[in-house]
Parts: C-alpha cells; sequence; structure tokens
C-alpha cells in the first residue's frame, strides 16, 4: 500500500542514511524541508522532496497537511509503562510534606507497586497497559521501551515481560523490552541483598531469555538500592545472555554508577538529575547514551539534568518520560519536549533531537526509527496546523497531533 502526504509546511529532521546519534553542538541543528511531500510504500519512507518537483504518483491513501508539520515519531526510551493501579495516595503524602525516599523508607514506593502487581491477573495488567500504550500512541510516540521491575518476584517479573511482549502483537508500534528484575530489594530479602541479586541472576534471567522476554537489562544503582559491586554484577550476568545495560542511575546521589555503565558499554544511563564532573567525564567519547527524563523532576520535585552542561561538553542527549505510578505518571513526549525547553534551557532543535534521533539510539533502533530517512520505518506524526515546529514546546501541555501513522498506516 503506498500513502502520500501532499502539502506539509514542514517535514521535520530530514536526515540522510547513517546518521545515528546526535552530540554537541550538532544538536543545535535540525534539518527541515519546507512545502515538502512524502511518500510510505508498505511500512517504510520510499521518498520526500519539495512539492514544486513531485512526481506523478499513483497512491492507494493521500493525505493534505497543508499548514502541518510532520515530524518522526517520538521514541520513548524510558518507560514502566506495564504496571497495576496507581498511587495517588502517595502522591498525597507528598503534597503532605515527605520526600520520595521518606515514602519508599515506610513501605511505600517501588515495593507498593509490587505488592499490587503481583495480586493482578494477567490478563487486567494487561488490559490496564494496553489503555495507556492507546493513549501515548495518539500522543505521538511510535516507539517505546518498557521495563519490568514492579514483579521484583520470578512470577511477577515474567508476567509484566509478557505482558510487554503481547502489548507489542496488538500494535504496530515499536516496543523494546528491558528486565529491571533489580528496581528494590523485596522484603523478604531485606537482610539478604546478595540472595536476591543471585535469583536475578541464576533464575529470573536465564527464564527470560530462554523465553525471549527481554531486550535489555537495568538496574536501580542509587544509594539505599544497589551499588556499583551490585550493578557489576547483573551487568556481568545480563552480558551472558546478551543483554545490554540501560541503567538508572544519578537519580538522587552520584556514586559511580554512570562510569560503570560506560564501562559495560550500556546502551543508555538514564535520570542523571546528579551529575558531577567525573560523571560528564566519564561519559565522553563513550558508545553509551545519557537520558534526561524531566517529568520526572517536575512531579516528585528534584532537580532538572543539566542538560546544557552536558550538551556544552560535547555529549549526545536523549529525552524518555519515565512513565511510571511512583515518580512521573504521565507519558506524554509532547511535555518532555516542552519541560526540556522550559526547564533544562535546551532549544526546540536540542529537544526535538533528543527525543527523535537520540531517543532512538538510546533504544538500540537508531538505524530504523528517529528520523526522516529514505527506507526507515513510516512511524510519523502530523501536527495541526502550527506556525513553526518550535510551537510544539512553546504551546506547552496542549495537544497539536493531529494524526499519527504507524507502519504506514494511519492509526489515528
Ligand atoms: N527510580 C527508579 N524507578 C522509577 C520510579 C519507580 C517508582 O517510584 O515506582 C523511576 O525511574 O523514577
Ligand atoms: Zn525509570
Amino acid at each position: 500500500m503506498k500513502t502520500l502526504i501532499r502539502n506539509i509546511k514542514q517535514l521535520v529532521q530530514v536526515r540522510e542514511e547513517g546518521i545515528e546519534k546526535l552530540s554537541g553542538e550538532e544538536m543545535a541543528t535540525l534539518p527541515t524541508l519546507s512545502n515538502a511531500w512524502l511518500l510510505i510504500n508498505d511500512y517504510k519512507i520510499e521518498g520526500f522532496g519539495g512539492m514544486e518537483s513531485i512526481p506523478h504518483i499513483e497512491a492507494d491513501v493521500e493525505i493534505d497537511a497543508t499548514g502541518k508539520m510532520v515530524l518522526p515519531s517520538w521514541v520513548d526510551s524510558h518507560t514502566h509503562l506495564v504496571y497495576a493501579g496507581n498511587r495517588e495516595q502517595e502522591f498525597i503524602d507528598k503534597i503532605n510534606g515527605l520526600t520520595y525516599e521518606e515514602i519508599a523508607a515506610k513501605g511505600g514506593g517501588i515495593v507498593n507497586s509490587a505488592k499490587e502487581l503481583q495480586q493482578t491477573e494477567e490478563e487486567e495488567l494487561f488490559q490496564q497497559s494496553l489503555q495507556r500504550l492507546e493513549q501515548v500512541i495518539k500522543m505521538g510516540t511510535g516507539a517505546i521501551e518498557i521495563k519490568s521491575g514492579y514483579g521484583l518476584t520470578t512470577e511477577a517479573e515474567l508476567k509484566m515481560l509478557r505482558v510487554a511482549r503481547k502489548l507489542q502483537k496488538r500494535h504496530p508500534i515499536t516496543i523494546k523490552t528491558t528486565f529491571l528484575g533489580a528496581h528494590a530489594l523485596p522484603k523478604e530479602y531485606k537482610d539478604n541483598k546478595q540472595g536476591y541479586i543471585d535469583l536475578i541472576c541464576e533464575e529470573m534471567l536465564p527464564t527470560i531469555a530462554e523465553e525471549n522476554l527481554a531486550d535489555y537489562i537495568d538496574i536501580f544503582c542509587e544509594q539505599g538500592y544497589f551499588d556499583l559491586k551490585d550493578t557489576e554484577q547483573v551487568l556481568e550476568a545480563g552480558k551472558k545472555y546478551g543483554l545490554r545495560g540501560k541503567i538508572h542511575v544519578n537519580q538522587f546521589n552520584s556514586i559511580g554508577g554512570i562510569k560503570t555503565g560506560v564501562d559495560y558499554h550500556a546502551l543508555s544511563v538514564d535520570h542523571l538529575e546528579v551529575m558531577k564532573e567525573e560523571d560528564i567525564e566519564a561519559l565522553k567519547g563513550s558508545d553509551t547514551m545519557p537520558v534526561a527524563l524531566p517529568s520526572c523532576s517536575l512531579f516528585i520535585n528534584i532537580p532538572y539534568s543539566p542538560a546544557r552542561k552536558m550538551i556544552d561538553a560535547g555529549l549526545p542527549l536523549a529525552l524518555a518520560t519515565d512513565y511510571n505510578p511512583g515518580s512521573s505518571p504521565n507519558g506524554n513526549m509532547n511535555l518532555v519536549v516542552s519541560l526540556a525547553c522550559i526547564k533544562m534551557g535546551m532549544t526546540p532543535e536540542e529537544a526535538i533531537n533528543a527525543a527523535t534521533i537520540n531517543a532512538a539510539y538510546a533504544m538500540g533502533i537508531q538505524k530504523t526509527h528517529g528520523s526522516i530517512t529514505k527506507g526507515k520505518t513510516a512511524n510519523l506524526l502530523i501536527t495541526d496546523p502550527i506556525p513553526s515546529y518550535g510551537f510544539l514546546p512553546y504551546s506547552f501541555g496542549n495537544n497539536h497531533i493531529d494524526q499519527v501513522i504507524l507502519a504506514g498506516r494511519l492509526v489515528k
């Protein structure tokens, strides 16, 4: 099937083949084509160009994008979209003055979500997660990473990952899954952290690998959760099964996890609200993508990642939602792009690059997603009529996504 989009006011993020990520000053440029057409053949971008030289094309579907922008879909490289229930009560506790760490210390937080998820039937978990997935698709997300980590038992971790894989069968959005058994220490292992790490490495991982349930492996490397030694063990174990790391690190403290991630060629290091000079140094010249999660900073009132400092030091940067019930109950990439501009001093060009091509790198799909490039998967968003792409982050909190194309099909 061929789909032709005509009269595009601006085709945004137009790239030659072979661009896999953008670092430092490169992030300031966002190539566009004005008054353009774009042709989709089956699930791929077949071609594009200026309307003045549009060839004769017989298309099955034609879309008129007069006044509208066409962008590659948002890529959300860090989410916990599969979860059960919510943590509204903790939201109130927070308003009443408790910090995220205090809530966790009194039995709330991750283990609270784990308790609920363990008691939720797989079909019910699927339905709750499907609803969230459909909501983010409508907001322009075309690829999403989904973590486990609210199971904390072998059975419940497998349940989460099975649900994430099942979601892929339901919608043409691209999904990658990450095993995050080391998200928090279950109560039963309170005095036996090594016992839980052993369970992760010797029981959970082999089964997950055998059933091909995960693409990546994650750990929450943070004071009060898992330390550097635990991180090394988990990344080492993941390596045996061909799973690269995507780790939670530097959310509250800088304890050296970024260097460990880089040493293990982690695909990404995520959160990065607290960054020391040596963390920035460790990332220079590495193949690890730093990922910032501004909605988490907004929701739990913690510092935003020092994006300016990182980009000015020549680093690449990606953006993601961290969609989860505790620290970011929101999967809106449009809001993330706005927050990056408003709170992190990123320009619209930098923020859009961070939410598309660099985010695709952080998911390991940069060869097929994240830019308007011939041969890439036709995952696209079409905006309302808006004056410029900069209007997207400027008009924060408003929805300007009019239509959505996934794998070449109009789904919204
Ligand atoms: N920080 C660790 N994990 C999640 C939050 C988990 C939760 O509070 O439920 C995050 O990325 O923010
Ligand atoms: Zn997270």
